[in-house]
């Protein structure tokens, strides 16, 4: 199989993990017979210094023209003071709503290996293996208007939280969909005691509901799911949401496997190509030191293989690569116990390859 594969490495640690990631599909490659052509196009900050725009027309040509985008992250603090537009983050929420990557899909596993790691009780993450998907190209990121202005009381700001019937309702049905591949049990999660939008989410869902009889669907606050999520993991399957809660509950459920380092995602639309990208940010704290955890970003490729390419046995290969790697205990800092070794960026990257070549230590 030949695969034209964009790269966007972005800001702070995202050329640090995907350089790593775009070693590991050089070597699934090798050992499977695939060819993955690589094509590098700028976003975030890079592409903000280098042309005055954070999304070049030509990495969203390159996107476009790509069966697969690979994505490490953008921002860092250099840009945090520039208008809206003129931020790192608007490039890629540009990007998302450009290619309609509306179903952000966000796993989250419990690796045993790692339930240490974790600060929760071992008893509690146990079997935890959950997917978030959250609605990615509408709500308050992207409604208008926004932005703000004097007024005869001072400073006052607006943002939009804004959404069409359609939009809620296509990612609800994606969200069914998995739910019916997976355990059939989905939460909903709203704020509809308080938010219109909420109230149409919930409505929504009912609605498709009835054409899922299989599938039990369940309503949550969010604020509660942000409690449960932590008290009881186990109870979640499938849950969908909308664009800043699924946002805020992803990076809180990160914990339960022990590190936003090791939480991958998938960005889906209708057709075209697929986005993939680690959960986390740019990590400006540790950018440059050969410290972040790459797992994150390799787990994002497995997915790749998965739903882009169809390749269910080579993203099998690299999860249980990591399996491996994490049972023998490698980690890297962000895993690590107080004053346990563990290993750099490209140290993980070179030892998940050896364990996918089979080439594992005695
Ligand atoms: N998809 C993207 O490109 C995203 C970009 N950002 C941007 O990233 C910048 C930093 O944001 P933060 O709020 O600090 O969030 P962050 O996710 O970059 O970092 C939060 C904390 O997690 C740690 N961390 C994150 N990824 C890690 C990894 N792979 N290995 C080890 N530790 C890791 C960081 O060191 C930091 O302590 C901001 O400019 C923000 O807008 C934030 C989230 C997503
Ligand atoms: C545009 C990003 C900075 C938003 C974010 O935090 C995310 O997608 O996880
Ligand atoms: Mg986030």
């Amino acid at each position: 199989m030949i695969k034209q594969i964009a790269v966007l490495p972005g800001d702070g640690i995202g050329p640090e993990v995907t350089e790593e990631a775009v070693r590991l599909l050089e070597e699934v490659g090798k050992q499977f017979g695939h060819t993955f052509q690589f094509q590098f196009a700028d976003i975030g900050g890079c592409a903000l210094d280098k042309t005055g725009t954070p999304l070049p027309e030509e990495t969203l040509q390159i996107c476009r023209e790509s069966d697969a985008i690979l994505l490490g992250a953008v921002g860092g603090p250099k840009w945090d003071h520039g208008p809206g537009e003129k931020r790192p983050e608007a490039g890629l929420l540009k990007l998302r709503k450009a290619l309609q990557l509306y179903a952000n899909l966000r796993p989250v596993i419990v690796f045993p290996a790692l339930v240490n790691a974790s600060t929760l009780k071992p008893e509690v993450l146990e079997g935890v293996n959950l997917m978030i998907i959250r609605e990615l190209t509408g709500g308050l990121y992207f409604g208008q208007p926004r932005g703000r202005k004097e007024t005869d009381e001072g400073l006052a700001v607006v943002d939009t939280l804004y959404y069409t019937e359609a939009e809620i309702e296509r990612v609800l049905r994606k969200a069914f969909e998995i739910a019916r591949l997976r355990k059939k049990h989905l939460v909903s999660v709203d704020k509809a005691n308080v938010l219109d939008s909420s109230r149409l989410w919930r409505e929504t869902a009912d609605r498709i509901g009835k054409e899922y009889p299989d599938v039990k669907l369940e309503h949550m606050l969010v604020d509660n799911a942000a409690m449960q999520l932590i008290r009881r993991p186990g109870q979640f399957d499938t849950v969908v949401t909308e664009n800043m809660f699924g946002d805020i509950l992803s990076d809180e459920a990160a914990m339960l496997s022990g590190s936003l380092g090791m939480l991958p995602s998938a960005s889906l639309s209708d057709s075209g190509p697929g986005l993939y990208e680690p959960v986390h940010g740019s990590a400006p704290d540790i950018a440059g030191q050969n410290l972040a955890n790459p797992l994150a970003t390799f787990l994002s490729v497995a997915m790749m293989l998965k739903y882009s390419f169809n390749l269910e046995q080579e993203a099998q290969a690299i999860e249980q690569a990591i399996h491996k790697v994490l049972e023998d205990g490698y980690r890297t800092r962000d895993l690590a116990q107080e004053g346990e070794r563990y290993l750099t960026t490209t140290e993980m990257g070179e030892k998940v390859r050896a364990y996918l070549k089979q080439e594992v230590p005695s």
